[in-house]
């Protein structure tokens, strides 16, 4: 079955929705973003959470070491790496990586599924931000050659209406959406769970 994650969280009470709506994994953005969050705050967040259904992933452009190392430390269980990480640094987070493309990168994806990270995540171009745009990515035009089924996951202007299309399209591992399940910029509760029961009635 198809895995969800439901990224940007910014409360407790948001987090907490996902979760118990039946996400897999919520993410926190501590990059430069409109949902950025101090690793303060989403340790915080995480204090107060039950996240025993749930993994938790810290998402981050081009940390360091320590910045990093500083994350995983709140009880974080996987660092998204959404910039321009090289394969050595990642290997470092093996088992608590995520290592993510834009649908345009350069690289070919067996050079992207060399990255030893658990799931090789494949978002749309950037925009203003590394990522979180809300913007779909040519599908048709996005070669699938060469993806691991059992590590590709798909992001990138997904939403309740086009996750079945887009499951049915490239079958992932895993799904990833932050703009899709939002009205107005917050989380809407009703797009997190109709998103979430699409996923399951197709996978
Ligand atoms: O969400 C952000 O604002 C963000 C900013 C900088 C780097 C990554 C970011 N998000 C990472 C995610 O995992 C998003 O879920 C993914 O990019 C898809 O976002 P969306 O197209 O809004 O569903």
């Amino acid at each position: 079955m198809t895995k969800v994650k439901i990224c940007g969280m910014q409360t407790i009470e948001d987090a907490q929705y996902a979760i118990d709506a039946g996400a897999d994994f919520i993410g926190f953005v501590l990059a430069p973003s409109k949902r950025q969050l101090t690793i303060d705050e989403m340790r915080g967040i995480l204090e107060k959470l039950d996240t025993k259904n749930a993994g938790t992933v810290g998402v981050m452009v081009n940390p360091s070491r320590e910045e990093a190392e500083e994350a995983l430390e709140t009880g974080l269980d996987y660092i998204q790496f959404h910039g321009d990480e090289a394969p050595a640094f990642v290997e470092d987070f093996k088992d608590h990586a995520i290592k993510a493309f834009p649908s345009n990168s350069e690289l070919g994806n067996s050079e992207k599924f060399e990255y030893p990270s658990n799931f090789i995540l494949i978002d749309s171009p950037r925009k203003e931000y590394y990522g979180g745009s809300g913007s779909q990515f040519d599908w048709e035009a996005f070669d699938q050659e060469g993806l691991e089924p059992s590590r590709f996951a798909l992001a990138g202007g997904l939403k309740p209406e086009n996750i079945g299309e887009a499951i049915s399209i490239f079958k992932p591992a895993l799904v990833d959406v932050s703009s899709g399940v939002e009205s107005d910029g917050k989380k809407d509760p009703e797009k997190v769970s109709r998103f979430i029961k699409n996923v399951k009635e197709v996978s």
